[in-house]
């Protein structure tokens, strides 16, 4: 009892004595709940009074910052717990949201934004609010300027820096504005940074502190640092995943930015996607295999951008930081000494690092070549098994392979010798030479004294050593950053070619590839001709299609002395009916003719192979470009317009009812209020309903699966006409769209067609088809065309002369069975 009653009172003295060790305060006679109080008002005092003791005010102050470091942690901490237990107990009382029948839905704002509820996790019923903010084009117009004159204006060649320049201009990307999300981030990420290594300072200098406490044997002085020691591991710790959560957080912001900046160009009614293919750096690795340079390229580029960021603000304020510090402790002659170190350093390193931008953008060219060929592998599966194709596919496939490796391992091998290299200069000689200048002051001290202090040498050793250590751990960083540097030039480049290939394709003036010529205005500065370049007319909203004078021209670096496949075609679906003579002739003068315009006309385009048929649905589709000046060009509205490809296209992973309603989405289906009942019927009318009366019912079109590899030929050219009669437009272009179906099913589909008075045009091959069009037009593979009236004599006429010359063939039969019977007796003797 005694004992314990000793106990309390030690522990109760030590209480009153150590704030009064620490900071010079008098406990005594405070009643104990008053404690707190007292204490922080006299830390108040303190802070606040210049002319209180230097000791006891710099306590205070690390007091007070680490009080408020720890109540901020325990706050953000009790603010999280609070925020669990709410949506917790507001689960179990409302119960969950209700499962909602569409898996994602979106909204569309006022302001253009869209917002959308995607679901995560394996639970569909959660889903995360995503806001897509409405695309400026202004602003693409104006970053197209940046990426067209780059490097072109500069100011002075000394200081000019592609790399530097290139990451000026993706940085607008990446960070819009001043008040943007991601400059607090940054500014955040700087203050958190300034914070560790002002904490490492005073640990540095605590822990000095704490060696000459047990050295001198000054155990109440030892106890006040430990605690000191304890109390700022608190912050520091939070200091260290602070950073570390910003630098991810920031990096992921840095891509969202990046990525849907490049979407917003890629996939627009511009079509950049398809007409990449034209650009003449369509051969670059970054534009071949463009879905690795979108998916992975980005994501290298900014995790790398924000890593350096991060390897190089820590070490240049740890420089700053240590270095005046230290500036107090070594002079400025030691410091000095310290920086022409890290210059010499610094420069040897540079001098010996591997082009790692280059390796690292061949490595990522490798690895998309290599991806890509696995992905062309998986689509056409059932192609290379019919040829037996293995052996070469995976002769190709090993050999990528082998080149990918051999790029991973040229990275790493390079490597090899400036990591020996970096690591004996930077670990080794530096602290070698940290020992060296830190132990200057104290050889110096005592030389001059004469006196050994043992104790305080020791403690200024230590924070020296610390320090010096820090220091060249810094120098050491930023040393090591020389290597991710030169890793970002090559991601940068690779991002920069992305960007500006993707503005040239977008623009309103793209040439196609082809050669531009340069030259000078009168102000000195290059003027540009790819305006030139395409140099037809397009007229919108006309209600028809009509084409006037246009050379079929494929499109290439030489422009409109490219490969031209059809001379100055004219045509105008609706016909022409024409008044006076009433001939119908292959040139067409539509402006002395009087148009008229009736519902369910149609056309049929005959010609061998690759004399331009489908290239005719390309200009149609304003995918391929006018290049002759008096090219006329006249198309419907979008939504009038259907052009039904040669190759059947299906989305990936999508529902039997998304590939009827396709280019429609679901969530637009299911907003404009369209039923399942109207597919049906649609289904009912291209003969596909018995695909509904199949095990799955109507469930059938809920289903997901492969359907390109699920429908069979025949079936995949019957949703296109599904398709046609979900979006009703009135002009339908139709490439090779019944050439995998049967006569009577084609018969079908054409009456069908003429049932709902489509205008459509048709490419075919097939001449059978002419009974179902009121026009033909012939093309030759020399680039002429003929255009006729099928209702016409001349058709009548031309009709009659082929029954003619079959009759005559048939006349020969008989001589030919002879000839044939003569054969067989011959066979039948051997
Ligand atoms: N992107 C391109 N680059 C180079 N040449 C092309 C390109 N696209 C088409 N061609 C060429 O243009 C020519 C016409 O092609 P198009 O597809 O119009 O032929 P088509 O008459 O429809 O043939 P088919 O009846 O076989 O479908 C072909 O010789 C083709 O090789």
């Amino acid at each position: 009892m005694a004992e314990t009653t000793i106990t309390a009172q030690r522990l109760k003295e030590l209480l009153v004595r150590l704030p009064h060790e620490c900071i010079g305060i008098d406990l005594r006679g405070v009643a104990r709940g008053k404690y707190a109080k007292v204490i922080l008002k006299h830390l108040w005092w303190l802070v606040r009074n210049p002319d209180t003791s230097l000791n006891h005010r710099k306590r205070a102050q690390i007091i007070f910052i680490t009080l408020a470091f720890s109540a901020a942690s325990a706050a953000s901490g009790v603010g999280y717990a609070i925020y669990t237990l709410i949506s917790r107990l507001r689960a179990r009382t409302f119960g969950r949201t209700p499962v909602m029948r569409r898996t994602r839905s979106q909204v569309m704002l006022e302001n253009g934004a869209r917002v959308m509820y995607v679901p995560y996790e394996e639970n569909a019923t959660n889903k995360k609010r995503i806001l897509i903010s409405p695309k400026s084009d202004d602003m693409y117009e104006h970053d197209k300027f940046l990426f067209k004159y780059f490097g072109k204006n500069k100011i002075s060649q000394v200081f000019y820096s592609k790399f530097i320049s290139q990451l000026n201009i993706i940085s607008r990307i990446l960070v819009p504005k001043v008040t943007d999300q991601n400059s607090i981030l940054l500014i955040f990420q700087i203050f958190f940074l300034v914070m560790r290594t002002w904490l490492s300072l005073f640990v540095a200098r605590l822990d000095g502190q704490i060696v000459k406490d047990i050295i001198s044997g000054n155990s109440r002085k030892f106890l006040v640092d430990l605690l000191c020691w304890f109390l700022i591991a608190f912050p520091a710790s939070y200091t260290n995943s602070a950073i570390k959560y910003l630098q991810r957080k920031l990096s992921l912001n840095f891509r969202i930015n990046l990525t849907r900046y490049i979407h917003d160009m890629y996939l627009d009614k511009r079509l950049a996607f398809y007409k990449l293919t034209f650009d003449n750096q369509a051969s670059s690795s970054v534009i071949a295999n463009i879905d690795n340079s979108i998916t992975n390229d980005v994501t290298k580029f900014c995790d790398a951008i924000c890593s350096v960021f991060a390897n190089i603000a820590k070490p240049v304020i740890d420089l700053v930081f240590f270095s005046v510090y230290l500036r107090d402790n070594l002079g400025t002659v030691g410091i000095v000494g310290i920086f022409v170190n890290y210059f010499i350093t610094g420069y040897t390193l540079k001098r010996w690092t591997p082009p790692l931008g280059r390796l690292v953008s061949q490595r990522s060219t490798a690895e998309g070549d290599y991806y890509n060929y696995h992905l062309n592998l998986i689509n056409n599966n059932e192609e290379i098994a019919f040829y037996h194709g293995t052996k070469v596919e995976r002769t190709k496939v090993n050999a990528l392979y082998d080149h990918l490796m051999d790029q991973m391992l040229l990275v790493d091998r390079v490597k090899v010798n400036y990591n020996i290299l970096e690591d004996y200069v930077l670990k080794y000689t530096w602290s070698a030479l940290g020992y060296a200048f830190a132990s200057i002051p104290i050889v110096i001290a005592t030389f001059s004294s004469g006196v050994n202090n043992e104790d305080v040498n020791m403690r200024e050793f230590i924070v020296n050593k610390r320090l010096m250590l820090s220091l060249a751990d810094a120098g050491g960083r930023l040393m090591h950053s020389i290597k991710d540097i030169a890793q970002l030039t090559g991601y940068t480049n690779r991002i920069f070619i992305l960007l500006s290939v993707l503005h040239r394709v977008h623009s309103n003036v793209y040439n196609y590839g082809a050669t531009v010529e340069e030259g000078e205005d009168s102000s000195g500065h290059n003027s540009l001709t790819s305006s030139d370049i395409v140099r037809g007319t397009l007229q919108r909203n006309f209600n028809g299609i009509r084409l006037e004078n246009i050379d079929v021209v494929i499109p290439s670096k030489y422009g409109k002395d490219g490969t031209r496949l059809i001379n100055k075609l004219s045509f105008q679906v609706p016909p022409v009916i024409t008044l006076g003579n009433g001939n119908s002739d292959s040139n067409l003068n539509i402006n002395k003719k009087l148009a008229f315009q009736g519902p369910g006309s149609s056309m049929l385009i005959l010609g061998p192979n690759g004399s331009g048929k489908t290239s005719i649905q390309r200009i149609i589709a304003e995918i391929w470009p006018i290049y002759n000046k008096n090219g006329l060009l006249s198309i419907p509205p979008a939504s009038d317009l259907f052009c039904v490809p040669q190759k059947p296209y299906f989305i990936q992973g999508g529902t039997f009812r998304e590939q009827i309603i396709y280019p429609m989405s679901a969530d637009q289906y299911f907003d404009m209020g369209y039923r399942d009942k109207e597919l049906t019927h649609i289904l009912g009318e291209v003969k596909l309903d018995y695909l509904l009366k199949r095990d799955k019912g109507w469930r059938y079109l809920d289903a997901v699966a492969e359907w390109k590899d699920v429908l069979s030929g025949g079936e995949r050219q019957r949703i296109n006409f599904a398709r046609i009669m979900f979006h009703k437009p009135r002009f339908v272009v139709l490439d090779e769209a019944t050439n995998a179906i049967s006569a009577d099913m084609e018969d079908y589909l054409f009456g069908l067609l003429k049932r709902y008075r489509f205008n459509f045009i048709t490419i075919s091959q097939r001449p059978s088809l002419i009974k179902y069009h009121d026009l033909a037009l012939d093309i030759s593979t020399d680039g002429t065309w003929r255009l006729q009236n099928l209702g016409t004599d001349e058709v009548i006429t031309s009709i009659e002369k082929e029954i003619e010359m079959l009759e005559n063939k048939l006349k020969n039969v008989n001589v030919w069975e002879g000839e044939r019977a003569a054969l067989m007796r011959k066979l039948a003797h051997i």
